[in-house]
C-alpha cells in the first residue's frame, strides 16, 4: 500500500483528485473523512493542509504527495520533487497600492512587505540586493496595505482579480509555480514499484490531455500535402473512403499547435474535420 497526501480543501484539491481518478483509481470521497482507501489500487489517500504535506512526505508519514512548488521551495524541500503536474499554475508576485510609484525593485528598500512566503521573498530580495522588512502572515495578504500593515505584499497571483479588487498593482514576479508530485526519498522497493506504476499512468494521462485525435476527409491528390502537416504518433493512418478518389485521414495533434494546423489543413483541402479528446496515451 502506498500513502498519498493531498490538500483537503483548496486550490489543489479538485485537480489532485481528478488526476487520481483519471489514472483509473477509484475511491469513496466524503468531505468529513480525512483518510480513504482506493478500491482498485493499493493506495491510501490522506487529506491534509497543503503546508503540512512536504514535512509528512520527508518524514515518511506519507509516501507521496501533491503540493504547489511554491510551498515545496518555501519549506526548503525541493529534493522531494518527482514530477511536475501541469495544474494550479500561478505566480508569486510583489504588488503595491495601485497609485504608488514603483520604478524598480529598489523602491522597496527599507519598506514593510507582508507575505506568507518569507523564504522565497527573502531569497529574491537578497538576489536583488534589497533590504526590506518581511512581515509574515498566513492569509488574506492582499488586505495588508489598506489596513496599514505593510507598504507592499508578496502573494500568489493567477488571474490578478484579487489584486485588482484590493486596489493593488503587480510589479514583480518572484517565483512561478505549478502542482508537483513529491515522494519520500528512501521508499521501500514495493512502494517504489507502486510509485512507478502511478507515474506511468500520470504520464499517459498528461500526454493525452495535450493531444487531440483528428479525423478528416480529403481528395486523394491533397493527401501528400496533408500527410506532411500531420505527424501522428508514428505517421497518420490513411483509409480509402467509400467515395471514389477520397480518403479519410486519422492522426494525433498537439493542443498547442492545434488551431494553426487546422487552418493549414483546410487550405490544403481537408473537409469534415472531427476533433476528439484522447483519454490515455501510451507511446
Ligand atoms: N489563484 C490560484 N490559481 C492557481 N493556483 C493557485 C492559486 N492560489 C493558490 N494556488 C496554488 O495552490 C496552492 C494551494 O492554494 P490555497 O489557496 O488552497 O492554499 P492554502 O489556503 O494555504 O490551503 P490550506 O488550507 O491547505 O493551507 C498554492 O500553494 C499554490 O501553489
Ligand atoms: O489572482 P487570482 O486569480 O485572484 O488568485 C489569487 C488568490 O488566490 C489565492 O487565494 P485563494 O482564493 O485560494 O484563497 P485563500 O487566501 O483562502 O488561500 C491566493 O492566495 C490569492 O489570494
Ligand atoms: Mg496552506
Amino acid at each position: 500500500m502506498i500513502r498519498l497526501a493531498i490538500q483537503k480543501s483548496g486550490r489543489l484539491s479538485e485537480d489532485s483528485l481528478n488526476l487520481i481518478r483519471e489514472c483509473g483509481i477509484s475511491f469513496i470521497n466524503s468531505s468529513l473523512k480525512l483518510k480513504t482507501e482506493a478500491t482498485n489500487f493499493p493506495l491510501e489517500i490522506l487529506f491534509l493542509r497543503d503546508d503540512d504535506i512536504p514535512g509528512y512526505v520527508a518524514d515518511g508519514v506519507a509516501d507521496i504527495g501533491i503540493v504547489g512548488e511554491n510551498v515545496l521551495v518555501e519549506e526548503g524541500r525541493e529534493e522531494l520533487q518527482v514530477q511536475k503536474l501541469g495544474f494550479s499554475r500561478c505566480r508569486l508576485s510583489i504588488a503595491v497600492p495601485k497609485n504608488e510609484a514603483f520604478d524598480d525593485i529598489t523602491a522597496l528598500e527599507g519598506k514593510n512587505i507582508a507575505t506568507s512566503y518569507p523564504n522565497l521573498l527573502q531569497t529574491y530580495l537578497s538576489g536583488e540586493g534589497v533590504q526590506a522588512h518581511i512581515h509574515t502572515i498566513s492569509g488574506s495578504v492582499e488586505i495588508a496595505p489598506s489596513i496599514g500593515l505593510a507598504d507592499a505584499i508578496c502573494d500568489i497571483v493567477s488571474s490578478g482579480s484579487t489584486l485588482i479588487s484590493n486596489g493593488l498593482r503587480e510589479v514583480q514576479t518572484v517565483f512561478r509555480s505549478e502542482a508537483v508530485l513529491i515522494a519520500h526519498q528512501n521508499l521501500a522497493t514495493a512502494k517504489q514499484q507502486l510509485l512507478d506504476q502511478l507515474l506511468f499512468r500520470i504520464d499517459a494521462v498528461r500526454k493525452a490531455q495535450k493531444a487531440k485525435y483528428i479525423l478528416l476527409n480529403a481528395p486523394n491528390q491533397a493527401i501528400p500535402h496533408i500527410k506532411s502537416l500531420l505527424p501522428g504518433m508514428k505517421a497518420p493512418s490513411i483509409l480509402p473512403l467509400a467515395e471514389e478518389g477520397w480518403s479519410s485521414v486519422h492522426s494525433v495533434v498537439n493542443e498547442d499547435d492545434f488551431w494553426e494546423i487546422i487552418e493549414k489543413l483546410r487550405e490544403a483541402g481537408a473537409q469534415g474535420i472531427l476533433v476528439v479528446p484522447i483519454e490515455k496515451m501510451i507511446l
